[in-house]
């Protein structure tokens, strides 16, 4: 059974459509990144099946319901998100703020529990954050910040987790550090993910399937090798990439050159 389900979604502002009847499914444990130029619709269409913004017409499920009549309590215990903002520049230290994560799963009255602070210190320990745990958010640098955040949605302990834009401002190895994070905590947990990725060759390493939006509508759906194809790019892109093997796991890779 698909964990989500875009149903021909559309968003309108005004005149603008900038998602156009989109469809597609989700399925439990699988890794799906949503690709695509500047302004194809990415984030807004994230923010659509988080159930943050309501679709012009059609509709997300998720795990079979309706996304808009679920309690928004029920499907913050199920669900992780972590927008293209981050987290806010606050005052906090980073244990507090990543114990947050913990409130889908208390009670308004409830204090944290032993088994809470637990399992805060251990993702703290698994993100390589448990010498910053005292340090203020406000003082992170953008890289410790996006593993902050990270780590507050896996104590979450969500089934779904969507990430909007995870490597910006990352340097490479944050970049593939942040996301053999995720990649690890899905094989071990059968997390669901879905990410906007602007870079193809991190969505082509590291999700199941791809998503190609191009003005609003989908150009295609499928696996690194029936997405990242040298025609189908050029005309999403504009641009003439060059289609190469990665040496290590012949995954597509793309080069860029000028024409
Ligand atoms: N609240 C809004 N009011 C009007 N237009 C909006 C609004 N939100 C988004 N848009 C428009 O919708 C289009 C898609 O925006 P969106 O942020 O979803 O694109 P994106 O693919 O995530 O872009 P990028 O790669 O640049 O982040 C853009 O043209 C944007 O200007």
């Amino acid at each position: 059974m698909p964990m989500l389900t875009a149903e021909s979604i559309t968003k309108q502002y005004g005149e603008h459509k900038v998602l156009k009847n989109v469809s597609f499914q989700v399925n439990k444990g699988t890794c799906m990144a949503i690709i695509g130029p500047n302004g194809s619709g990415k984030s807004t269409l994230l923010k659509m099946i988080s159930g943050l913004l309501p679709p012009t017409a059609g509709e997300v499920k998720f795990e079979n319901k309706n996304i808009l009549h679920q309690k928004q309590k029920s499907i913050a215990r199920k669900m992780a998100v972590l927008s293209q903002d981050g987290l806010p520049a606050s005052p906090i230290s980073v244990f507090d703020t990543v114990l947050m994560g913990r409130y889908p799963h208390l009670k308004w009255y409830q204090r944290e529990r032993e088994h809470d602070i637990q399992l805060v210190n251990d993702v703290l320990e698994l993100t390589g954050l448990s010498h910053l745990k005292d340090q203020l958010l406000d003082t992170l640098s953008g890289g410790e910040k996006q593993r902050v955040a990270i780590a507050k949605a896996m104590v979450q302990e969500p089934e779904i987790l969507l990430l909007d834009e995870p490597t910006t401002f990352l340097d490479i190895g944050h970049q593939v550090n942040v996301l053999e994070l995720v990649k690890r905590w899905q094989h071990q947990t059968g997390l669901t993910v879905v990410m906007v990725l602007h870079d193809l060759n991190l969505a082509a390493q590291y999700s199941d399937e791809l998503i190609l939006l191009n003005h609003g509508v989908i150009e295609k759906v499928g696996t690194s090798e029936e997405v990242i194809q040298k025609d189908i790019l050029q005309k999403v892109y504009e641009t003439v990439p060059e289609i190469v093997r990665h040496p290590k796991n012949q995954v597509p890779q793309i080069l860029l050159t000028s024409s």
